[in-house]
């Protein structure tokens, strides 16, 4: 089956170059012909946390107008242009599988009205940093978690084969708690790393960060008591130290002037407690700084 990775960016490259250990049809859909041309002739290029690299051959194209009916197709670009991206999609077939990996809540309900039969979403544990048009670094040690939200698992389940323990796929039951549970792990890491301008290790290692995480842990963990109680200090902190090296995607997109995922992260954690009657006022403030940051346009 080819496999087919929207988004030549940290998530996409990575993903697609563990792939491609094991599978010779792997394809990344780019933004830009220059990527895609540059791939083709160099392959892909992974910076392993052990500082070896491993080069794969990939297949590169910007659009999708060649896709194979027998590929599994997997979203791996930022929220914020899931909006364009839909647009191809509802023009694919309806046969054709699709598994979307961002962070955040708000894909969720958009990409279930999709034809697509079989909808899956992923959760991704590990750090991914893209250099250049053909490199990535691997920052970070952690599974990709797959929930099927709808039709058939079997396509999914490629997934499962690879032999590279650095690259391990866990499936899970529910895509709605799976995405919540790595939403408020990300509202721990991912805005502190923005505000702050530093790694994700960086807040376990300074004590004034530490004491933050910690005292924003309170704060979720009073919010929403039942959902924490899968969630414990210790998986956060273990979440900073196994990614130690990895800017944060907010962080990334911070430091290219992008939008971040703030309202899809945090926005949306902050507008579920509201709803059961909770604040969370340490996050609200640190969304806040992330949006005022946003918007000064400054870059860090
Ligand atoms: N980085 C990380 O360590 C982790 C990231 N995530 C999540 O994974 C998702 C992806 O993040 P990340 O990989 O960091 O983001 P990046 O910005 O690094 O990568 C996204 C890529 O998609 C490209 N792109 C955008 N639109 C299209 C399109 N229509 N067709 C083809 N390519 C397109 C972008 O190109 P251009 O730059 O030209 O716009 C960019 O290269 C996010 O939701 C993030 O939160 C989850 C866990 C870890
Ligand atoms: C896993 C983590 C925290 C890695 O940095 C991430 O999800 C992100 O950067 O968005």
């Amino acid at each position: 089956m080819e496999i087919v990775v929207i988004g030549g960016g940290s998530v996409g490259m990575l993903i697609a170059s563990f792939l491609a250990e094991y599978n010779d049809r792997v394809t990344l859909i780019t933004h830009t012909e220059d990527q895609a041309r540059t791939l083709k002739q160099n392959g892909l290029v992974r910076k392993n946390i052990d500082g070896t690299t491993t080069v794969c051959r990939v297949d590169a194209y910007t659009d999708l107008s060649y896709l194979s009916k027998d590929a599994l197709v997997i979203v791996a670009v930022k929220y914020g242009h899931l909006v364009q991206v839909y647009e191809t999609l509802q023009n694919l077939d309806p046969a054709i599988p699709l598994l979307f990996l961002q962070n955040g809540l708000a894909h969720l309900e958009e990409a279930d009205s999709l034809p697509q039969l079989s909808i899956a979403f992923g959760s991704c544990q590990f750090g991914a940093e893209r250099e250049n048009d053909v490199m990535v670094h691997h920052r970070g040690i952690g599974v990709m978690k797959i929930a099927v939200e709808k039709g058939d698992v079997h396509p999914f389940k490629l997934l499962l084969e690879s032999p590279n323990s650095f690259f391990q796929v866990e499936f899970v039951k529910s895509a709605e708690e799976m995405l919540f549970e790595k939403a408020i792990l990300n509202c721990f890491i991912n805005p502190l790393t923005a505000v702050l301008n530093v790694t994700n290790g960086k807040l376990v290692e300074d004590p004034s960060c530490y004491k933050l995480l910690q005292n924003i842990y309170k704060e979720v963990l009073n919010a929403f008591p039942e959902e924490m109680s899968r969630i414990s200090f210790s998986d956060v902190v273990n979440l900073c130290r196994r990614t130690a090296s990895n800017t944060s995607s907010m962080l990334g997109d911070m430091l290219k002037s992008s939008p971040t995922e703030i309202e899809t992260i945090v926005g949306a954690v902050i507008k579920r407690a509201a709803k059961a009657g909770r604040n969370l006022p340490i996050l609200e403030t640190l969304y806040l700084l992330v949006l005022a940051k946003e918007g000064s346009g400054e870059k860090m």
